[in-house]
């Protein structure tokens, strides 16, 4: 029974990954990905220069999930680049992902000429919808930005390159966006990124429990699963096939992974359940999968990908 996966024509040995942002900020916390059981990582989302974020606290974990306001914080994508090119030279053949994003078309044009010019030779993540940035609007709810700034990118950048999204909630947005996304060469699409701007509440203080905005947040973990599930399926039918998807969002067991599969995702990234259990999850999480797919005598993940039937 193999998890093993391909996306943008690259092998994994696993489908599973990190969620940019969670256990990705510096080598250390990437050296303890590319040790366990995930198949490869995505870096910390790298800015054109490093950032300290937002004040603390700006992450609480709470029994269904995680709320972040963190505000970016990244050691510049410099420090990313150098990074990863000395992965690539520890594991020749191993691909890894780079997650980046930019505050203008200018910045992110920038990032992907530095990118083309390094020795990266894996696949970008371009981060559309950082929702914590206050004062900056959430790109991935802006169509005509979203139009513009892959126009740019893919007239700057030849390499596999996908974008991470936020989570759509109207039938009619999955129908506009994907006429978008069908315009350009996308190795694949990253749904979802937190759902912004909740917000949890401490009782027993009456007060919020992150610092930033007030205590609002994007919110991570079970909360978003059912959410994460329709937009990987809404893309899945009405994306070209040539863009694959990366499922991220409510993941705690093998029986979600298999879920965004089911939907339709080649690979899934892990973020709210890493942080909590840290990356010995990836080595639960398969054998939890593999379990499900002996008991339904499927030996690969395209047994079952994007299978999920509907009630005719
Ligand atoms: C890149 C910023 C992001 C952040 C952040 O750094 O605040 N948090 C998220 O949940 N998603 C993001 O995309």
């Amino acid at each position: 029974i193999s998890t093993a996966t391909k996306l943008a024509n690259r092998s994994f040995s696993n489908c599973m990954m990190n969620a940019a942002g969670v256990w990705c900020m510096d080598e250390a916390e990437l050296t303890a990905i590319d040790d366990s059981a995930a198949g490869t990582f995505v870096t910390k989302s790298g800015t054109l220069v490093s950032r300290p974020g937002n004040p603390e606290p700006r992450y609480y974990e709470t029994a269904l999930g995680s709320i972040n306001s963190m505000g970016l914080p990244n050691h510049g994508i410099d420090y990313y680049l150098d990074v990863v090119a000395a992965f690539q030279k520890k594991n020749p053949g191993k691909t890894y992902f780079l997650s980046c994003t930019g505050f203008s078309i200018e910045q992110d044009q920038t990032l992907l000429r530095k990118i083309k010019d390094s020795e990266f030779n894996g696949i970008v993540e371009l981060n559309l919808s950082c929702p914590n940035v206050p004062g900056k609007p959430q790109i991935g709810y802006d169509f005509e930005t979203v139009d513009q700034i892959l126009a740019a990118v893919f007239a700057e950048y030849d390499g596999p390159l996908g974008v991470k999204l936020p989570p759509y909630f109207d039938l009619v947005h999955f129908d506009q966006m994907a006429v978008i996304l069908n315009k350009y060469p996308l190795a694949y699409i990253n749904s979802i990124n937190s759902i912004g701007n909740g917000l949890y509440i401490d009782d027993e203080k009456e007060e919020v429990v992150i610092k930033p905005k007030n205590g609002f947040g994007g919110i991570g973990g079970e909360y978003v699963k059912p959410t994460a599930l329709a937009n990987v399926h809404a893309f899945y039918q009405r994306l070209k096939p040539e863009i694959q998807i990366i499922g991220t969002g409510g993941i705690t067991s093998g029986r979600d992974v298999f879920e965004h599969i089911l939907c339709g995702a080649s690979m899934v990234q892990v973020g709210t359940e890493l942080a909590k259990e840290g990356p010995q999850v990836f080595e639960r999480l398969t054998k939890e999968l593999q379990d499900i797919m002996a008991a339904k005598g499927y030996t690969t993940l395209a047994d079952f990908r994007g299978k999920l039937r509907h009630q005719d």
